[in-house]
């Protein structure tokens, strides 16, 4: 059977990162990520190769003509994607390979023969996902928008039973991530 996939979904600031980053600090040498490109500017703090393999609008094109992404999608103005290399260097690592990506990658991936199981992570209600992007201060005023006007669609959609093997509702981080590890770790077994 092909090496299992685990893809973590859900609208921009209920949690994913988070979760992921306290997986990979608990279990360093069993789970990998796999990086995303974007055409997307870095954020402080983010590391070209680590956090995304940050490209030109012109070097996406080339990757996506050259039938390089297992799924892309343009979102707020911004490419992302995921490579068939970038699973592939995670897999023949050894480890676990996790992707956290947007939904329209999310139906891409459903369409393949991949061996995934998909965690749709969703915040406890609209509110507290606003207030949790507000308080994270890296969006623009007009990002902030983009990112709460396509939370409720992707809500309706990660609430449908074909969407996700699991729903985990992240209202207390610590309860969460409990969810996802034991969700992880009887799928791998
Ligand atoms: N259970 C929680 N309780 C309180 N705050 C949380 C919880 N989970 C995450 N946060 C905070 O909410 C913010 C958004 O979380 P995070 O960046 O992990 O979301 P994300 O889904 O990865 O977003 P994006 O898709 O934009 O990368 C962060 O500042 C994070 O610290």
């Amino acid at each position: 059977m092909a090496a299992l996939i685990s893809i973590l979904f859900g609208p921009s600031g209920s949690g994913k990162s988070t979760l992921l980053t306290k997986l990979f600090a608990e279990f360093p040498s069993k789970f990998g990520f796999s990086v995303s490109h974007t055409t997307r500017a870095p954020r402080s703090g983010e590391v070209n190769g680590t956090a995304y393999n940050f490209v030109t609008p012109a070097e996406f094109a080339a990757a996506v003509a050259n039938n390089e992404f297992i799924e892309h999608a343009t979102f707020s103005g911004n490419s992302y994607g995921t490579t068939v290399e970038a699973v592939r260097r995670v897999a023949s690592s050894g480890r676990i390979c996790i992707l956290d990506i947007e939904i329209e990658g999310v139906k891409q991936i459903k369409k393949t023969d991949l061996n995934a199981r998909f965690v749709f992570v969703c915040p406890p209600s609209l509110e507290v996902l606003s207030d949790r992007l507000a308080a994270r201060n890296t969006e623009s005023p007009e990002s902030l928008k983009a990112r709460l006007d396509r939370a409720s669609d992707e809500i309706a959609y990660g609430n449908l039973a074909s969407s996700h093997d699991i729903k985990i509702v992240n209202d207390d981080i610590d309860a969460a991530y409990a969810q996802l590890k034991d969700f992880i770790f009887k799928e791998i077994n």
